[in-house]
Formats: C-alpha cells, structure tokens, sequence
C-alpha cells in the first residue's frame, strides 16, 4: 500500500511501503554528471540519458474548455526541465496529470516505459513540492521530514539517520529542533524540499515553490536546487512563470502557450533560436519587425527595408527579430534611426530605449564604460544580418 496525504493546496506523494527502496535516479545521474563534466561545451542529457518520463498524447478538458491540448514530451533521466508559460498556460494542469492528481482526457505516461496512465497518485513513484509548503506546525523540522517515514512504520533509528543526512543536504543540519514559525521562508522551502527527498522519489516535481521568496532568497535557493539536482541526480520538472529562473535553473525548458507546447529547447537555444514570436517575446527582451520579404534578400516594413538573416524565398509575411545585444549603435550598417527617449541603468549596463517611429521602440544595450549617449540624441541603429531570426509563427 502506498498512501498521499496532505491538504487541498499541498499534497505528498508516498511511495508504496514495498521493502525494496525507491533508488534509481542517484545512480543514473551520477554517471551523466561524469559525462557532463567530461564534455562541457556539449548540453547534458542529449544523446547519453534514457527517457524517464514519456508523455503521449496527453490531453486534459474541462467541460468544452481545452486547458492542454493533446502534447508529447520526453522527460529524461536526470534532467531538471522547466515548464515555463504564462498564467493559464497549463503548467500545473500538465504538473498534476504527471503527479496522477488529475486524470487527462485522452493520451498516456510512462515512466521508465512504464504505463501509469491509470496509476493512482499514491501509487507514483513521484514527489510533490507545492508553493506552500504546508509544514505541520506543532512538529519540528526534524519531525516533519521524518513524519513520511514514521507513517510508513520505518525504524526510528534508520529514519533519525536519513532525516540527518537530508537535512544536511539542504543545509539545515543545524536547524532540526526548531519550528516552522521560527524559520524564514527560504528555510521553510528547504524543509519542504527535505520532506519529499527523503522518499528518494525517481521525479520531484516541484510548482512554483520559489514563488514565495524574495529576489535574493529565491536566487540562493536557485543554486541549492541546481546542487542538489547535480548531487542526488533525481529527475526534476519544474514549474515557474519567471523567464530568469527558468534561463537559471533549467536543463531544458518547455515553453507553454494557451495548453500548448510552444517550444522545447535548452535555455540558450531557446534564447538564440526561438521558434516563434511568442517564444522571443517571453523569453528574454526583442525587438520585432513585421513584414514581407522580397526577392532582394531583404524585409520591406513600414519602417524601411531589413536584411534577411539567411536566403528567403520573397513573398513572405514574417517577423524579423533581432535581440537588444545585437543591435549596434551608429556602427557601419544603419538600417533605422531613431531618438534616445530612455535610458535604464542596470549595473554592467545600460539600456537604451529608441523610438524609431512613433509606433516603435527599439530596446539596445551598451556596455559599462561606453561613452553614453544622451537622452533626446539621434542614433543610427544597425545589426549583422546573420543575428536577426526570421519567423512566420
Ligand atoms: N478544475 C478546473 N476547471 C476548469 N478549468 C480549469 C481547472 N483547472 C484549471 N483550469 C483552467 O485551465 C487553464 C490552465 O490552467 P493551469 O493552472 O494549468 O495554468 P498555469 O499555466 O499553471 O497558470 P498559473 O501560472 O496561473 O498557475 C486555465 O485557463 C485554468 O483556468
């Protein structure tokens, strides 16, 4: 038997009280860790992980309201991949259908080639981390991360050892006699995240559960995450609408868009190569021109004429997109001018906002140290062909 428990907002998910122990993720990642090390220019998981989870198919509809429509995914062994999207995207829908706390529409999930489709939430060999993170508080910390294991009716003194050895793994060692009350919310994350370790669940899934954390907090536990993802070598999917922790933490991340899958890719690919509008707009800053190619191997737009990036076949409606880095200001090329109307401060740089037109805005950045251009200057603004993407979605 196996068991979840938990309330409305949080649920855990206990493995079956088999005697056999739930480890197959530590040893799998290690060794795609070695890997990693020992080829760094090349993305992990790509060719070495086997799938973990595979999801087929999977569709969930509420009433006549398609909150995700039928979508594939291969989640891999070790891998730490986020669904990023906007509210209403169908991140937790997808989180919950993988969890078992919802049941989809059409399509199934395997997990290590398993089919679970019909498997009740209980019976996954998955562990949840909720955004709040519902500790019990009338019981210490110690108490709360062995409370799994107490219920399960394991021995006091293996369950003392694996609550030290967790609690050490998040860096609370020290912290085990307090409780809940008198602990920050970064703390109260790392118990949590203790709380569902201590299964050595083969996936953790883990829902906006940086959400409630300031700025600074929320980077510190970023990098815990990301250590202890490297450490245990478990397989993490999780959920965020923040683009900056998704570039941060993620193996790779799986964009959503209105219950569809807009791209999967690894951060820096997604970044470099997105596939549509939506996805360089969401992720990162860019500036967008819309158009029609011609023959000439350029972009007619309201504005003027763009190069294309590569040969397009003219007659083609499109957007050009071209991220602020790239663009450079009264260098050789010049493609549009504009006037400073901003200027943002952030440290290593500047940046810089052109109105162009009075319908467009280009957003540029100059580095630290570059002599500044004053707001209301006139700027020629420019870029290599090759650094601009041309999309038709
Ligand atoms: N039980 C439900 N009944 C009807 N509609 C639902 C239900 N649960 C979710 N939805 C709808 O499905 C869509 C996807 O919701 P979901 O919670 O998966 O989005 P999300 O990307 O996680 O958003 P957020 O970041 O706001 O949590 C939303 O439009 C939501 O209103």
């Amino acid at each position: 038997m196996s068991s979840a428990r938990g309330t409305a907002n949080h649920v855990e998910l206990y493995p079956g009280d088999t005697n056999e122990p739930v480890v197959t993720a530590s040893l799998a990642g290690a060794g795609q860790d070695v890997a990693r090390e020992a080829k760094l220019d090349v993305p992990p998981q790509e060719s070495l992980a086997p799938t973990k989870l595979k999801i087929e198919g999977l569709s969930k509809a509420y009433g006549d309201f398609q909150a995700l429509h039928p979508l594939d995914l291969d989640i891999r062994e070790g891998e730490l991949l986020t669904l990023l999207g906007p509210s209403g995207s169908g991140k937790t829908t997808l989180l919950q259908l993988i969890a078992g706390l919802v049941k989809p529409s059409t399509g199934k999930l395997l997990m290590d080639d398993i089919d679970q489709t019909a498997l009740p939430a209980n019976q996954r060999d998955v562990g949840v981390v909720f955004q709040n993170y519902a500790l019990f508080p009338h019981l210490t910390v110690s108490e709360n991360v062995a409370f799994p294991l107490r219920m399960r009716g394991e021995p006091r003194a293996q369950t003392l050892e694996r609550v030290k050895e967790v609690l050490e793994m998040v860096g609370m060692g020290h912290l085990g006699d307090r409780f809940p009350d008198a602990l920050s919310g970064g703390q109260q994350q790392r118990v949590a995240l203790a709380r569902c370790m201590i299964y050595r669940p083969s996936l953790i899934l883990m829902d906006e559960s940086l959400s409630a954390l300031d700025r600074k907090l929320r980077e510190t536990m970023q990098m815990e995450i990301r250590r202890l993802h490297r450490e245990t070598g478990a397989t993490i999917v999780f959920v965020t609408h923040d683009q900056e922790e998704a570039l941060a933490l993620s193996d790779r991340i799986c964009l959503m868009n209105g219950g569809r899958i807009e791209q999967v890719g690894r951060p820096e690919e997604i970044y470099e190569h997105p596939e549509s509008v939506f996805a360089a707009n969401f992720i990162g800053v860019s500036n967008l021109f819309a158009g029609k190619t011609t023959d000439r191997g350029v972009m007619e737009t309201v504005f003027g004429s763009l190069p294309l990036p590569e040969s397009i076949a003219g007659g083609i409606e499109g957007t050009l997109v071209v991220r602020p880095e790239h663009i450079a200001l009264n260098g050789d090329d010049r493609y549009l001018e504009g006037e400073v109307v901003e200027r943002v401060y952030a440290g290593a740089e500047t940046r810089l906002l052109i109105q162009v037109a009075p319908e467009l805005v280009v957003t540029a950045r100059q580095a630290a140290g570059a002599s500044m251009l004053e707001i209301g200057s006139r700027v020629g603004l420019g870029w290599a062909a090759e650094n601009a993407r041309f999309l038709t979605r």
